[in-house]
Protein backbone atom coordinates (compact mmCIF):
# COMPACT_ATOMS: atom_id res chain seq x y z
CA UNK A 1 0.00 0.00 0.00
CA UNK A 2 1.07 3.92 -0.61
CA UNK A 3 0.19 6.90 0.68
CA UNK A 4 -1.21 9.07 -1.53
CA UNK A 5 -0.24 12.94 -2.06
CA UNK A 6 -1.79 15.86 -3.96
CA UNK A 7 -0.07 19.25 -4.04
CA UNK A 8 -1.89 22.07 -5.46
CA UNK A 9 -3.49 19.99 -7.99
CA UNK A 10 -6.06 22.08 -10.46
CA UNK A 11 -8.18 20.49 -13.14
CA UNK A 12 -10.42 22.17 -15.90
CA UNK A 13 -12.71 20.01 -17.99
CA UNK A 14 -11.99 21.07 -21.75
CA UNK A 15 -14.84 23.69 -21.73
CA UNK A 16 -13.76 25.95 -18.99
CA UNK A 17 -15.73 24.03 -15.63
CA UNK A 18 -13.31 24.43 -13.11
CA UNK A 19 -13.54 20.33 -11.89
CA UNK A 20 -10.64 21.16 -9.06
CA UNK A 21 -9.03 23.97 -7.10
CA UNK A 22 -5.53 24.05 -5.23
CA UNK A 23 -6.20 21.04 -4.27
CA UNK A 24 -4.15 19.78 -0.92
CA UNK A 25 -4.24 16.41 0.21
CA UNK A 26 -2.29 14.16 2.13
CA UNK A 27 -3.46 10.54 2.58
CA UNK A 28 -1.68 8.01 4.97
CA UNK A 29 -0.63 4.90 3.72
CA UNK A 30 -2.88 2.66 5.41
CA UNK A 31 -5.50 5.87 5.98
CA UNK A 32 -8.86 5.46 5.12
CA UNK A 33 -10.30 9.08 3.99
CA UNK A 34 -13.81 9.67 2.80
CA UNK A 35 -14.69 12.56 0.30
CA UNK A 36 -18.48 14.12 0.51
CA UNK A 37 -20.04 17.29 -0.29
CA UNK A 38 -22.57 18.79 -2.51
CA UNK A 39 -23.73 17.20 -5.98
CA UNK A 40 -20.93 18.63 -8.56
CA UNK A 41 -18.65 19.53 -5.74
CA UNK A 42 -15.63 18.06 -7.17
CA UNK A 43 -15.78 14.10 -5.52
CA UNK A 44 -15.63 12.53 -8.53
CA UNK A 45 -13.58 14.17 -10.29
CA UNK A 46 -10.63 13.89 -7.77
CA UNK A 47 -11.12 10.62 -7.67
CA UNK A 48 -10.94 10.21 -11.07
CA UNK A 49 -7.62 12.32 -11.50
CA UNK A 50 -6.09 9.94 -8.67
CA UNK A 51 -6.96 7.32 -10.83
CA UNK A 52 -5.55 8.61 -13.93
CA UNK A 53 -8.58 8.52 -15.84
CA UNK A 54 -8.01 12.64 -15.62
CA UNK A 55 -4.90 14.46 -15.76
CA UNK A 56 -4.80 17.44 -13.67
CA UNK A 57 -4.02 20.62 -15.48
CA UNK A 58 -1.66 21.52 -12.56
CA UNK A 59 0.36 20.51 -9.80
CA UNK A 60 1.49 16.94 -8.63
CA UNK A 61 -0.01 13.61 -7.54
CA UNK A 62 2.57 11.06 -5.87
CA UNK A 63 1.44 7.70 -4.87
CA UNK A 64 4.66 6.65 -2.59
CA UNK A 65 7.30 8.19 -4.08
CA UNK A 66 6.76 8.29 -7.19
CA UNK A 67 4.82 11.06 -9.46
CA UNK A 68 2.12 10.11 -11.32
CA UNK A 69 1.08 13.66 -12.70
CA UNK A 70 2.36 16.39 -12.86
CA UNK A 71 0.64 19.13 -15.12
CA UNK A 72 2.60 17.67 -18.22
CA UNK A 73 2.69 14.34 -17.74
CA UNK A 74 0.55 11.83 -16.63
CA UNK A 75 0.83 8.07 -15.74
CA UNK A 76 -1.66 5.99 -17.41
CA UNK A 77 -4.82 3.99 -14.70
CA UNK A 78 -3.08 0.76 -15.83
CA UNK A 79 -0.04 1.80 -14.50
CA UNK A 80 -0.96 3.17 -11.49
CA UNK A 81 -1.73 -0.49 -9.95
CA UNK A 82 -4.90 1.11 -8.36
CA UNK A 83 -8.09 -1.12 -7.11
CA UNK A 84 -10.98 0.37 -8.63
CA UNK A 85 -14.83 -0.53 -7.02
CA UNK A 86 -17.77 1.69 -8.64
CA UNK A 87 -21.79 1.76 -7.88
CA UNK A 88 -22.80 -0.06 -10.24
CA UNK A 89 -21.10 -3.68 -10.08
CA UNK A 90 -19.22 -3.19 -13.12
CA UNK A 91 -18.28 -7.19 -13.16
CA UNK A 92 -18.63 -9.29 -16.46
CA UNK A 93 -21.43 -10.90 -16.84
CA UNK A 94 -20.15 -13.79 -19.81
CA UNK A 95 -17.24 -14.77 -17.23
CA UNK A 96 -17.46 -16.54 -13.45
CA UNK A 97 -16.55 -15.30 -10.33
CA UNK A 98 -13.08 -16.65 -10.34
CA UNK A 99 -11.91 -15.11 -13.86
CA UNK A 100 -13.96 -12.09 -13.16
CA UNK A 101 -10.96 -11.83 -9.89
CA UNK A 102 -8.20 -13.44 -11.96
CA UNK A 103 -8.64 -10.55 -14.64
CA UNK A 104 -6.21 -8.12 -13.23
CA UNK A 105 -3.54 -10.79 -12.54
CA UNK A 106 -3.59 -11.90 -16.18
CA UNK A 107 -3.11 -9.11 -17.05
CA UNK A 108 -0.49 -8.47 -14.80
CA UNK A 109 1.16 -11.64 -16.66
CA UNK A 110 0.56 -13.74 -13.13
CA UNK A 111 1.50 -17.30 -13.78
CA UNK A 112 -1.98 -19.18 -13.87
CA UNK A 113 -1.37 -21.62 -11.08
CA UNK A 114 -0.19 -18.32 -9.02
CA UNK A 115 -3.21 -16.45 -9.80
CA UNK A 116 -5.59 -19.46 -8.61
CA UNK A 117 -4.29 -19.14 -5.17
CA UNK A 118 -4.44 -15.23 -5.31
CA UNK A 119 -7.97 -15.34 -6.48
CA UNK A 120 -9.08 -18.20 -4.03
CA UNK A 121 -7.82 -15.61 -0.96
CA UNK A 122 -9.26 -12.35 -2.26
CA UNK A 123 -12.66 -14.57 -2.60
CA UNK A 124 -12.18 -15.96 0.84
CA UNK A 125 -11.29 -11.99 2.34
CA UNK A 126 -14.59 -10.64 1.35
CA UNK A 127 -16.57 -13.41 2.42
CA UNK A 128 -17.35 -15.57 -1.09
CA UNK A 129 -15.13 -18.54 -0.16
CA UNK A 130 -16.36 -21.00 -2.74
CA UNK A 131 -17.87 -18.63 -5.24
CA UNK A 132 -15.51 -19.15 -7.56
CA UNK A 133 -17.07 -21.18 -10.50
CA UNK A 134 -20.18 -19.49 -10.39
CA UNK A 135 -21.81 -16.98 -12.91
CA UNK A 136 -22.46 -13.55 -12.06
CA UNK A 137 -26.03 -13.47 -12.82
CA UNK A 138 -26.71 -16.29 -10.37
CA UNK A 139 -25.52 -13.07 -7.18
CA UNK A 140 -27.27 -11.33 -5.36
CA UNK A 141 -26.44 -7.05 -5.52
CA UNK A 142 -24.35 -7.19 -2.38
CA UNK A 143 -22.67 -10.46 -3.46
CA UNK A 144 -21.84 -9.05 -6.95
CA UNK A 145 -20.45 -5.63 -5.44
CA UNK A 146 -18.06 -7.98 -3.40
CA UNK A 147 -16.42 -9.84 -6.10
CA UNK A 148 -15.97 -5.98 -7.84
CA UNK A 149 -14.14 -5.48 -4.24
CA UNK A 150 -12.15 -8.74 -4.53
CA UNK A 151 -11.27 -8.01 -8.01
CA UNK A 152 -10.13 -4.65 -7.05
CA UNK A 153 -7.72 -6.12 -4.39
CA UNK A 154 -6.25 -9.17 -6.48
CA UNK A 155 -3.59 -7.56 -7.71
CA UNK A 156 -2.12 -6.45 -4.23
CA UNK A 157 -3.38 -2.57 -5.39
CA UNK A 158 -1.52 0.24 -3.84
CA UNK A 159 -4.84 1.91 -2.75
CA UNK A 160 -8.23 0.96 -3.31
CA UNK A 161 -10.64 4.03 -5.00
CA UNK A 162 -14.44 3.20 -4.01
CA UNK A 163 -17.02 5.53 -6.23
CA UNK A 164 -20.02 5.44 -4.71
CA UNK A 165 -19.12 1.49 -4.34
CA UNK A 166 -21.94 0.96 -1.40
CA UNK A 167 -25.06 3.36 -2.67
CA UNK A 168 -26.53 0.57 -5.18
CA UNK A 169 -27.20 -1.50 -2.46
CA UNK A 170 -30.35 -1.17 -0.40
CA UNK A 171 -30.15 -1.17 3.64
CA UNK A 172 -29.48 -3.47 5.96
CA UNK A 173 -27.17 -5.29 3.33
CA UNK A 174 -25.12 -2.23 2.85
CA UNK A 175 -24.83 -1.45 6.33
CA UNK A 176 -23.25 -5.22 6.67
CA UNK A 177 -21.14 -4.72 3.74
CA UNK A 178 -20.19 -1.18 5.33
CA UNK A 179 -18.93 -3.03 8.30
CA UNK A 180 -16.93 -5.79 6.73
CA UNK A 181 -15.67 -3.59 4.38
CA UNK A 182 -13.60 -1.26 7.68
CA UNK A 183 -12.36 -4.12 8.96
CA UNK A 184 -11.31 -5.95 6.04
CA UNK A 185 -9.68 -2.69 5.25
CA UNK A 186 -8.03 -2.11 8.89
CA UNK A 187 -7.17 -5.82 8.57
CA UNK A 188 -5.10 -5.21 5.52
CA UNK A 189 -3.47 -1.97 6.21
CA UNK A 190 -5.17 -0.58 2.98
CA UNK A 191 -4.79 2.83 1.63
CA UNK A 192 -8.55 3.80 0.65
CA UNK A 193 -10.39 6.91 -1.00
CA UNK A 194 -13.71 6.52 -0.82
CA UNK A 195 -16.35 9.11 -2.25
CA UNK A 196 -19.91 9.03 -0.97
CA UNK A 197 -22.97 11.25 -0.62
CA UNK A 198 -24.15 9.44 2.40
CA UNK A 199 -22.79 11.75 5.15
CA UNK A 200 -23.08 8.81 8.03
CA UNK A 201 -21.83 6.24 5.86
CA UNK A 202 -18.29 8.84 5.86
CA UNK A 203 -18.41 9.45 9.67
CA UNK A 204 -18.82 5.62 10.39
CA UNK A 205 -16.00 4.75 8.01
CA UNK A 206 -13.09 6.79 7.24
CA UNK A 207 -10.59 7.49 9.51
CA UNK A 208 -10.27 11.19 7.80
CA UNK A 209 -13.28 13.09 5.74
CA UNK A 210 -12.91 15.51 3.08
CA UNK A 211 -15.71 18.33 2.60
CA UNK A 212 -15.51 19.45 -0.85
CA UNK A 213 -17.39 22.42 -2.46
CA UNK A 214 -16.91 24.13 -5.89
CA UNK A 215 -13.50 22.05 -6.26
CA UNK A 216 -12.28 22.93 -3.45
CA UNK A 217 -11.21 21.11 -0.11
CA UNK A 218 -13.33 23.17 2.89
CA UNK A 219 -12.17 21.25 5.28
CA UNK A 220 -10.05 17.81 6.63
CA UNK A 221 -10.49 15.90 9.47
CA UNK A 222 -11.46 13.14 11.62
CA UNK A 223 -15.11 12.47 12.21
CA UNK A 224 -14.88 13.90 15.57
CA UNK A 225 -12.96 17.10 14.44
CA UNK A 226 -15.35 18.14 11.16
CA UNK A 227 -18.60 17.56 13.63
CA UNK A 228 -17.52 19.46 16.46
CA UNK A 229 -15.06 22.00 14.68
CA UNK A 230 -17.05 22.85 11.12
CA UNK A 231 -14.22 25.06 9.53
CA UNK A 232 -17.02 26.68 8.00
CA UNK A 233 -20.51 27.69 8.16
CA UNK A 234 -20.57 25.93 4.77
CA UNK A 235 -19.37 22.81 6.43
CA UNK A 236 -21.43 22.86 9.37
CA UNK A 237 -24.49 23.38 7.48
CA UNK A 238 -23.49 20.81 4.72
CA UNK A 239 -22.11 17.84 7.26
CA UNK A 240 -24.52 18.56 10.36
CA UNK A 241 -27.64 20.46 9.47
CA UNK A 242 -26.57 23.27 11.11
CA UNK A 243 -29.04 26.44 11.24
CA UNK A 244 -27.12 29.31 9.74
CA UNK A 245 -27.84 32.79 10.65
CA UNK A 246 -26.41 35.82 9.69
CA UNK A 247 -25.72 39.04 11.88
CA UNK A 248 -23.19 41.14 13.42
CA UNK A 249 -21.22 40.52 16.57
CA UNK A 250 -21.15 43.14 19.07
CA UNK A 251 -20.10 43.82 22.75
CA UNK A 252 -19.85 39.67 22.76
CA UNK A 253 -23.07 38.98 21.18
CA UNK A 254 -24.71 38.31 18.36
CA UNK A 255 -27.76 39.77 16.95
CA UNK A 256 -29.31 37.97 13.76
CA UNK A 257 -30.34 40.14 11.06
CA UNK A 258 -33.34 38.93 9.66
CA UNK A 259 -35.29 38.50 13.05
CA UNK A 260 -33.02 40.24 15.70
CA UNK A 261 -32.79 37.59 17.95
CA UNK A 262 -30.06 37.89 20.75
CA UNK A 263 -27.64 35.17 21.37
CA UNK A 264 -25.50 36.79 23.90
CA UNK A 265 -21.59 35.06 24.60
CA UNK A 266 -20.15 34.46 27.95
CA UNK A 267 -17.34 32.60 26.95
CA UNK A 268 -16.11 33.58 23.39
CA UNK A 269 -13.61 32.35 22.35
CA UNK A 270 -11.53 34.35 19.70
CA UNK A 271 -14.89 36.26 18.24
CA UNK A 272 -14.03 39.06 16.71
CA UNK A 273 -16.85 42.24 16.78
CA UNK A 274 -18.15 42.41 12.76
CA UNK A 275 -20.38 40.89 10.31
CA UNK A 276 -20.48 37.31 10.59
CA UNK A 277 -22.85 33.62 10.78
CA UNK A 278 -23.49 31.94 13.56
CA UNK A 279 -24.06 28.12 13.20
CA UNK A 280 -26.44 26.46 15.34
CA UNK A 281 -25.97 22.38 15.52
CA UNK A 282 -29.44 21.06 15.97
CA UNK A 283 -28.23 19.02 19.19
CA UNK A 284 -27.52 22.89 20.48
CA UNK A 285 -30.98 24.00 20.17
CA UNK A 286 -32.93 22.98 22.61
CA UNK A 287 -36.81 23.34 24.29
CA UNK A 288 -36.40 25.72 27.56
CA UNK A 289 -39.04 27.70 29.59
CA UNK A 290 -40.49 31.01 28.07
CA UNK A 291 -38.05 33.05 30.81
CA UNK A 292 -35.10 31.46 28.96
CA UNK A 293 -36.20 31.43 25.39
CA UNK A 294 -34.32 33.19 22.45
CA UNK A 295 -37.29 32.70 20.34
CA UNK A 296 -40.37 31.19 20.74
CA UNK A 297 -42.02 28.78 17.44
CA UNK A 298 -44.62 26.32 16.05
CA UNK A 299 -43.40 23.14 15.49
CA UNK A 300 -43.69 22.77 11.75
CA UNK A 301 -42.30 18.99 11.38
CA UNK A 302 -41.69 16.29 13.94
CA UNK A 303 -39.93 12.96 13.23
CA UNK A 304 -39.08 10.82 15.08
CA UNK A 305 -35.06 9.67 15.84
CA UNK A 306 -33.06 6.77 17.78
CA UNK A 307 -31.19 9.30 19.33
CA UNK A 308 -33.58 12.42 19.20
CA UNK A 309 -36.29 13.75 17.14
CA UNK A 310 -35.56 15.44 14.40
CA UNK A 311 -38.22 18.67 15.05
CA UNK A 312 -38.40 21.74 12.98
CA UNK A 313 -39.76 24.42 14.67
CA UNK A 314 -41.05 27.64 12.27
CA UNK A 315 -40.43 31.18 14.39
CA UNK A 316 -41.32 34.25 11.87
CA UNK A 317 -40.85 32.38 8.42
CA UNK A 318 -37.59 30.65 9.35
CA UNK A 319 -37.37 27.17 10.07
CA UNK A 320 -35.21 26.15 13.01
CA UNK A 321 -33.69 22.12 13.04
CA UNK A 322 -33.57 21.14 16.82
CA UNK A 323 -32.58 17.83 17.98
CA UNK A 324 -35.10 17.11 20.50
CA UNK A 325 -33.99 13.73 22.78
CA UNK A 326 -36.96 12.21 24.87
CA UNK A 327 -40.76 13.17 24.17
CA UNK A 328 -41.21 13.77 20.79
CA UNK A 329 -43.40 17.50 20.10
CA UNK A 330 -46.11 17.75 18.00
CA UNK A 331 -46.92 19.28 14.85
CA UNK A 332 -48.65 22.54 16.24
CA UNK A 333 -47.31 22.78 19.55
CA UNK A 334 -46.19 26.22 20.54
CA UNK A 335 -42.46 25.91 21.69
CA UNK A 336 -39.86 27.95 23.39
CA UNK A 337 -35.99 27.65 22.29
CA UNK A 338 -32.78 28.78 23.80
CA UNK A 339 -29.23 28.19 22.51
CA UNK A 340 -26.67 26.49 24.24
CA UNK A 341 -23.70 27.02 21.66
CA UNK A 342 -22.82 28.64 18.72
CA UNK A 343 -20.03 29.00 16.05
CA UNK A 344 -19.15 32.42 14.81
CA UNK A 345 -17.59 32.65 11.54
CA UNK A 346 -16.69 36.23 10.56
CA UNK A 347 -17.68 36.90 6.92
CA UNK A 348 -14.41 38.45 5.74
CA UNK A 349 -13.23 34.45 6.53
CA UNK A 350 -16.33 33.12 4.55
CA UNK A 351 -15.33 36.06 1.72
CA UNK A 352 -11.74 34.39 1.34
CA UNK A 353 -12.45 31.15 1.94
CA UNK A 354 -10.17 30.39 5.00
CA UNK A 355 -10.73 27.53 7.19
CA UNK A 356 -9.88 28.78 10.65
CA UNK A 357 -11.39 27.65 13.22
CA UNK A 358 -14.30 28.97 14.45
CA UNK A 359 -14.85 30.85 17.40
CA UNK A 360 -16.98 29.07 20.10
CA UNK A 361 -20.10 31.15 22.07
CA UNK A 362 -20.90 28.72 24.51
CA UNK A 363 -23.59 28.90 26.96
CA UNK A 364 -24.96 31.34 24.99
CA UNK A 365 -27.53 32.68 26.83
N1 LIG B 1 -16.84 15.87 -18.47
C1 LIG B 1 -17.11 17.04 -17.92
N2 LIG B 1 -17.05 18.19 -18.63
C2 LIG B 1 -17.30 19.39 -18.05
N3 LIG B 1 -17.62 19.56 -16.76
C3 LIG B 1 -17.69 18.44 -16.00
C4 LIG B 1 -17.45 17.14 -16.52
N4 LIG B 1 -17.61 16.21 -15.52
C5 LIG B 1 -17.94 16.94 -14.43
N5 LIG B 1 -17.99 18.27 -14.71
C6 LIG B 1 -18.27 19.37 -13.76
O1 LIG B 1 -17.26 19.37 -12.76
C7 LIG B 1 -17.81 19.68 -11.49
C8 LIG B 1 -17.53 18.55 -10.52
O2 LIG B 1 -18.24 17.39 -10.93
P1 LIG B 1 -18.13 15.97 -10.18
O3 LIG B 1 -18.81 14.96 -11.03
O4 LIG B 1 -16.73 15.73 -9.82
O5 LIG B 1 -18.98 16.27 -8.87
P2 LIG B 1 -19.45 15.25 -7.72
O6 LIG B 1 -19.14 15.94 -6.43
O7 LIG B 1 -18.86 13.90 -7.94
O8 LIG B 1 -21.03 15.25 -7.97
P3 LIG B 1 -22.12 14.08 -7.73
O9 LIG B 1 -22.26 13.92 -6.24
O10 LIG B 1 -23.36 14.68 -8.34
O11 LIG B 1 -21.63 12.84 -8.42
C9 LIG B 1 -19.30 19.94 -11.74
O12 LIG B 1 -19.48 21.31 -11.91
C10 LIG B 1 -19.57 19.18 -13.03
O13 LIG B 1 -20.65 19.78 -13.71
Amino acid sequence: MAAITLTDVDLDYPDGTAGLRRIDLDIDDGEFVALVGPSGSGKTTLLRTVAGFLAPTAGTIRLGDEVVADGRRATPPEHRQLGMVFQQHAIWPHRSVGRNVSYPLERAGVPKRTRGQRVDEVLELVGLAGFRDRDPATLSGGQRQRVALARALAASPRALLLDEALSALDEPLRDRLRLELRSLTRAARLTVVHVTHDRAEALALADRIAVLDSGRIQQIGTPEEVLSQPASAFVAGFLSDANLWDGRMEHGSFRTQRHRWEVRGELIERARAGAGTIAVLPGDVELCGSDEAVFEGIVSSSLFGRDANDVVVTSRGTDIRCAVPGRRPVVGDRVSLRVRRALFYPSDDAARGTTTAPAVLEEVR
